[in-house]
């Protein structure tokens, strides 16, 4: 038998003094999260024998039909970190506001809030495509032991201290960053441990891969069309290769992998894209910084944007630096206000 790579347990433990000032408290909150994600495994892979696929007949504040594994997942995660009192604020995709944890009760002193997409790429849900959940994890502004507000959530992604996603796929993969670089794990169904599979995980520095849904083509701004024109034209290494799974998570971890990019611009359809800022952008902005790649809405960089509204969406570009680069000198020939 090989060397027995390190457990994720074993991990945080060992990584616990590079936080700052830690009390331990975030450990435990990634505990959490390592807990809920194997929860929501086991509840995806029997999804096809069980009657959790589909509608919920329900919308989400942003008018998305919620899927019933979307709710199962949000309820999971939300209840892992609510039993075990460590946070004091969770904002989720699936919830219309956020809901306040223990936040008033001198006993519980919680300084950490937690944005989740509890289940990203819905859409893949019920035909077996790999699908995802994204966390966020900020320090409070406000004092400890008050009132938890919106403010304690709308910060910007620069302020994150933990960030990262679980990928439900041909294996389940625990991916996380707390700023000293990203790590991956990969989780041993046999024994519902996971394990430090992909240590100091890089983007390489450029790729030949973008992800994009190319069926809003002829919507996108003219800077996006002409960077698709540049990846499909015939010229050194490129044409690219086209791949786009329509789940964030997935697309993301394979271009990090290999090398790529994933858009999703805004379009005279949505003119601030689809995805929203503070639980899907900004945690796979920190991953891409962390791993040495870049996320950006076509201008800004994605970790400074300042949000205002907690399911607010912004473009999204990211991956590969260069090739976000490439993509941004596109868009900078033609005006962001485009589809204002
Ligand atoms: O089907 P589209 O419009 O290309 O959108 C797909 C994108 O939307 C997402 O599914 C996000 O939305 P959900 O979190 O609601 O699944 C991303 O994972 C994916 O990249």
């Amino acid at each position: 038998m090989g060397k027995i790579n390190k457990t994720l347990g074993e991990f945080i433990i060992e990584n616990q003094s590079s936080f700052a000032y830690s009390t331990g408290e975030l450990s435990k909150l990634i505990h959490a999260i390592r807990l809920a994600a194997k929860v929501v495994n086991h509840e995806v892979n029997k999804a096809g024998l069980v009657d959790i696929l589909g509608d919920a007949g329900d919308q989400n504040v942003q008018g998305e039909d919620q899927q019933k594994l979307d709710i199962l997942a949000n309820e999971k995660f939300i209840q892992t970190l609510k039993n075990r009192e460590i946070v004091c604020g969770i904002a989720s995709e699936e919830e219309d506001s956020f809901i306040e944890v223990n936040s008033h009760d001198e006993l519980h002193q919680n300084k950490y809030v937690v944005l989740i997409d509890p289940l990203d790429g819905s859409s893949n849900i019920d035909v077996n495509v790999s699908v995802g959940t994204i966390f966020s994890v900020y320090r409070r502004v406000t004092p400890i032991g008050s009132p938890v507000t919106l403010e304690d959530f709308l910060q910007p992604g620069r302020n994150q201290v933990a960030a990262g996603y679980v990928v439900y796929g041909t294996s389940t993969m625990l991916v996380y960053t707390t700023g000293h670089g990203v790590n991956g794990f990969t989780l041993n169904p046999a024994i519902g441990t996971f394990y430090l599979s992909n240590p100091d995980m890089q983007f390489p520095e450029d790729g030949k891969i973008y992800s994009v849904n190319e069926g809003n083509y002829i919507h996108f701004p003219q800077g996006v069309k002409d960077y698709i024109k540049y990846c499909q034209e015939e010229d050194g290494d490129r044409p690219y290769t086209s791949r786009y799974i329509g789940s964030l998570v997935s697309d993301f971890h394979r271009n990090m992998i290999k090398g790529g990019i994933y858009m999703y611009p805004k379009s005279s359809k949505a003119s601030n894209g689809k995805l929203r800022l503070l639980y899907e952008c900004n945690p796979m902005a920190f991953l891409a910084e962390q791993a040495k790649g870049k996320a950006s809405n076509g201008y800004e960089r994605i970790l400074d944007l300042q949000p205002t509204e907690l399911h607010q969406r912004v473009p999204f570009f990211c991956g590969s630096r260069k090739m976000v680069e490439k993509a941004e000198s596109f868009m900078a020939k033609h005006e962001a206000v485009e589809f204002k």
